[in-house]
């Protein structure tokens, strides 16, 4: 049976850290808040939004919500950017995705101060990540790397492969596993045999948002596996793109859904606040 990579212990141990960075903060007269843009009113990001509000509150970070209906135009929205941009007492904030309608995060995102920008999501933080400078990470694979060094994965030298390509996950994740000098590969929709390049990896990260999609038969003998895909199943749980039972067979060690990455992704997100604000200080 594979070992249980605990996203839910090892997110608390982090809150605990960010907390004393807080703390620390506060007594040079820093304050950390983090601002929150939510349009629209889809439950799913009404409950991220207000789970992303109570973390804050635990761990000592002050929140603001800007809520907006679901028809709100992206100048106002713009405006908005630009008035936490500039304003010293945000340390930093985000734009909940996705956005209602149609509408284009990008120009959004293109006008968050990368400095501020604790979601890791701008093109600027994006570009910053490929080219090697310092930046604020996307907090979804920032998680998956502490998680994993956290629970003594060994990365360097290793093969590593990557299923999903997105600009939330999977190209962050691959970037920040070629950081680590693993060796990566990243699968996507159009790769021809995923099961023959899935086989190869002694660390996989499942990150395609198809539920089940991945069993024994994609896994390598002893092969570390992050199931990063969050599904709401009929019976009102979780589940991921793994089948959790078939893979524990196979693999030495594995992350659960839920309690693996996504309260790692949370947790990431309260430490890149508190590094916004060290920016924002001068600190860091
Ligand atoms: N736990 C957490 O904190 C978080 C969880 N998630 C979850 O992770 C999952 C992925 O999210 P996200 O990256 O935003 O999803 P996207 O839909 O944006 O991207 C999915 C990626 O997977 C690839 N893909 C889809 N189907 C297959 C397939 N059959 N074989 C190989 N590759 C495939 C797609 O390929 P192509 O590019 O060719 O279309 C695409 O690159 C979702 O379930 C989401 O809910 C997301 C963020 C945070
Ligand atoms: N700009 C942007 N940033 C995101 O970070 C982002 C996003 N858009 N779009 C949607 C995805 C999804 N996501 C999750 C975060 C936490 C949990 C999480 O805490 N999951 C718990 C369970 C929570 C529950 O019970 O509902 C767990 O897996 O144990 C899940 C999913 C962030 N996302």
């Amino acid at each position: 049976m594979a070992r249980v990579l605990d996203g839910r212990a090892v997110a608390a141990r982090i809150r605990e850290e960010v907390a004393g960075g807080v703390s620390e903060l506060a007594a040079r007269g820093v304050p950390v808040r983090l601002d929150v843009i939510l349009a629209g009113e889809d439950p799913a990001s009404v409950t991220y939004v207000s789970n992303k509000r109570r973390d804050c509150a635990e761990v000592g970070i002050e929140s603001r919500l800007h809520a907006f209906p679901a028809d709100v135009s992206q100048k106002e929205l713009l405006a908005l950017v630009e008035r936490l941009n500039g304003d010293p007492e945000v340390s930093g904030f985000f734009i909940q995705l996705p956005l209602p309608g149609r509408m284009d995060p990008l120009p959004l995102l293109s006008a968050i101060d990368p400095s501020k920008d604790v979601d890791g999501l701008s093109p600027q933080s994006a570009g910053r990540l490929a080219v090697g400078l310092p930046c604020l990470l996307p907090c979804t694979p920032h998680g998956v790397i502490q998680l994993l060094g956290r629970c003594g994965v060994e990365l360097e030298g290793r093969e590593a492969v990557v299923v999903g390509r997105s600009n939330l996950v999977g190209k962050p994740l691959a970037l920040l596993l070629l950081r680590e000098n693993a060796t990566v590969t990243v699968c996507h929709s159009r790769t021809r045999d995923l099961a023959e390049v899935t086989r190869r990896a002694e660390v996989l990260v499942v990150a395609a948002g198809r539920r089940g999609m991945i069993g024994a038969e994609h896994v390598r003998e002893g092969a570390v596996v992050v199931d990063v895909g969050i599904h709401r199943t009929e019976d009102g749980g979780l589940t991921g793109d793994v089948r959790q039972e078939e893979v524990s067979g196979r693999a030495s060690a594995m992350t659960p859904v839920p309690g693996g990455v996504g309260p790692m992704t949370r947790a990431m997100l309260l430490y890149n606040t508190l590094e916004a604000a060290r920016l924002q200080a001068g600190l860091s």
